[in-house]
């Protein structure tokens, strides 16, 4: 990590971090202070982003229902499938708290950073210590594209929305796989509601 001057923040981003078991004690080892950010979405949602993601790249893979069910007749999921181990999201902040206080770990709504990017934002800039720079002005909505976009680039007077590999179509799924994997993260999304003091609407 590069050093940091008084007034700046240094911040790195990796979407494993969250999942790596030794991730939290070599963290802890490098800076207790450290503020965790982690944005969290709809399990089921994400599961297939994440398929979508691998199928953009390897499109002769597995359906997304085989590979999900170990046995279709029973509906037993499979959870040998990191893709669906990500999602057990209790699981990793049990490894994190291990190490870290929860006042010092931000969890950010993946839905609301779509419908309220700037109130999400405002969160993640109260949580840092700092003025709330960006707001809604900061925003529009890109029909086309579907998703808040910024209203200018850093360094730019351009308007700037995030790529084509962000806001990608998801397959359509048979809703009884869809039905199971809810059934699946159901407990689990509870106990991390409880864990968080915050409902994130998933399974509502
Ligand atoms: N403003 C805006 N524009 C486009 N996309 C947005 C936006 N805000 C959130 N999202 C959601 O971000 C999802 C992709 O982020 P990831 O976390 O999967 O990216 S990463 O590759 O792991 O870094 C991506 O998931 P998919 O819809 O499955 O592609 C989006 O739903």
């Amino acid at each position: 990590m590069p050093r940091t001057l008084d007034g700046q923040i240094t911040m790195e981003k990796t979407p494993s971090y969250f999942v790596t078991k030794e991730a939290p004690a070599r963290i802890a080892a490098m800076s207790k202070d450290a503020k965790l950010i982690v944005v969290v979405r709809d399990p089921v949602t994400r599961v297939i982003s994440d398929y979508t993601q691998t199928l953009s790249k390897r499109p002769d893979i597995p359906t997304f229902e085989s590979l999900t069910l170990k046995n279709s007749t029973t509906g037993l999921i499979d959870i040998s499938w990191s893709a669906i181990q990500i999602g057990v999201y209790a699981k990793h902040l049990e490894n994190w708290l291990q190490y870290f206080p929860m006042k010092q770990i931000l969890l950010v709504s993946g839905e609301r950073l779509i419908t309220d990017p700037a109130g999400e934002l405002g969160r993640v800039q109260d949580f840092l210590g700092l003025k709330r720079i960006i707001t809604d002005k900061h925003f529009y909505f890109n029909r086309t594209k579907g998703f808040p976009c910024l209203k200018k680039a850093e360094g730019s007077s351009k308007p700037h929305c995030l790529g084509k590999t962000k806001g990608r179509t998801h397959p359509n799924i048979d809703p009884q796989v869809v039905q199971r994997l809810r059934e699946f993260y159901r407990p689990f999304n509870m106990k991390f509601y409880q864990m968080t003091g915050h409902d994130f609407g998933w399974d509502s």
